[in-house]
């Protein structure tokens, strides 16, 4: 096998409102473009599947505009979707995971899609290709796991990617290692997730998918259970559509028609009554699930992290802020860095620091 001190690596990752590129020589990033899509767009796909080659094809237009040739490439690495609950790490793109994320297994979300146009990418250039701790990292504590319905267990779908490394980083700001940190992180992105970091694990954390938690630019959030059950049941709408009503079509989608909370946020700006009511109700519920997850760490909280695109909105985060600044420090890290996390996490594996995990066929 040819000897290489140096990787190039194609990274990609695919969320709810956007599409994210990037290259990267070993730790240096040599590109990156984030395109944003609207949600008429998005719309247009029944499924998240559909939406292959518009993903596929936002990814191959940057790099071509950019004169990136993929035949430099030595590795290709995406965002983890919608697996059966992991451990956190760096995996190698196995024939399992294709299947899994190709029949939906485990549900729908545009990461989805990393896994499915990395494969697709590195199959046809002979080379390796990896996922880093994707949506279903698990590491929840056993009382979080139960809801008040038997047949009903509650589970971890988050931002894993950005909330451990975001957390990591802070933990180095406050000079504790993470393992003995704990830490409040909230991502503020297409969904939001609010997790409760302790002693290194993600101890509990909102499902951001499925209509738990915070409303969001494209989720409902947690809903009064009675009326969804009649929704469900009015004969008006299909199962899909009242999936839709939870991922998608919900938050500021449901109340605006747009995923674009900077939009929203300047009609605050021009007067507009609706949008500061419905901007304050989320801000206020952020501030919530943060209380909620103060309690999850026994009132010992070293610091809340406030992170995602929605993290640029001065707005937004001093509407939080003004809420939880009582519980302890507020470190704000808008955007994110996912592209590098990715980029890192597949490098440790090129550079055989660390063994990539398998994610195999499971009976059932
Ligand atoms: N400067 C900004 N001010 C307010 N909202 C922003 C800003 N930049 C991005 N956003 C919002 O952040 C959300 C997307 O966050 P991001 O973390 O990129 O999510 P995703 O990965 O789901 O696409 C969108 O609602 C977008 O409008
Ligand atoms: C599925 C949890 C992660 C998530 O919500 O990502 P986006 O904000 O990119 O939709």
């Amino acid at each position: 096998m040819k000897q290489i001190s140096s990787h190039r690596i194609l990274v990609l990752n695919p969320g709810s409102t956007s599409t994210k590129v990037g290259v990267f020589e070993n730790k240096a990033s040599l590109f990156s473009k984030v395109v944003r899509h609207r949600q008429e767009d998005i719309k247009a796909y029944s499924n998240i599947v559909d939406q292959y080659q518009f993903r596929k094809q936002a990814i191959l237009e940057s790099l071509d505009v950019e004169g990136i040739s993929l035949s430099k490439i030595d590795a290709v690495v995406g965002r983890g979707g919608l697996l059966r609950p992991i451990e956190s790490g760096t995996y190698e793109i196995s024939g399992a995971m294709i299947k899994d994320l190709r029949e939906g297994k485990y549900g729908e979300h545009a990461s989805n899609l990393g896994a499915l146009i990395a494969f697709e990418i590195s199959t046809q250039l002979n080379i390796p290709s990896y996922i880093v701790d994707p949506v279903v990292v698990d590491e929840l504590m056993p009382e979080a796991r139960l809801t008040g319905l038997k047949e009903i267990k509650r589970k971890s779908i988050f931002h894993a990617l950005n909330q451990k490394s975001a957390a990591r980083k802070a933990a180095d700001e406050i000079g504790k290692p993470y393992e003995e940190a704990n830490l409040i992180v909230v991502h503020l992105g297409g969904g939001i997730t609010v997790g409760a970091h302790k002693d290194g694990k993600v101890a509990d954390v909102n499902n951001g998918l499925n209509g738990d938690g915070p409303f969001s630019p494209e989720r409902s959030g947690t809903l009064p259970v009675a009326d969804v059950i009649s929704m469900c049941f009015s004969g008006r709408y299909t199962i899909s559509e009242m999936m839709k009503k939870a991922a998608g079509q919900g938050g500021l989608v449901s109340y605006f028609g747009t995923n674009n909370a900077e939009e929203v946020e300047a009609q605050i700006v021009q007067g507009n009554h609706e949008a500061e009511e419905v901007m304050r109700a989320m801000a206020y519920q952020i501030g919530k699930e943060i209380g909620a997850r103060s309690v999850c760490l026994s009132g010992k909280v070293d610091a809340i992290i406030l992170t995602g695109g929605l993290a640029h909105s001065e707005w937004l985060t001093g509407e939080i802020i003004k809420m939880v600044s009582w519980i302890s420090d507020v470190i704000v890290y808008p955007g994110e860095d996912e592209l590098r996390s990715l980029a890192e996490g597949a490098l440790r594996v090129l550079k055989k620091e660390e063994e990539p995990k398998i994610y195999g066929y499971k009976e059932g």
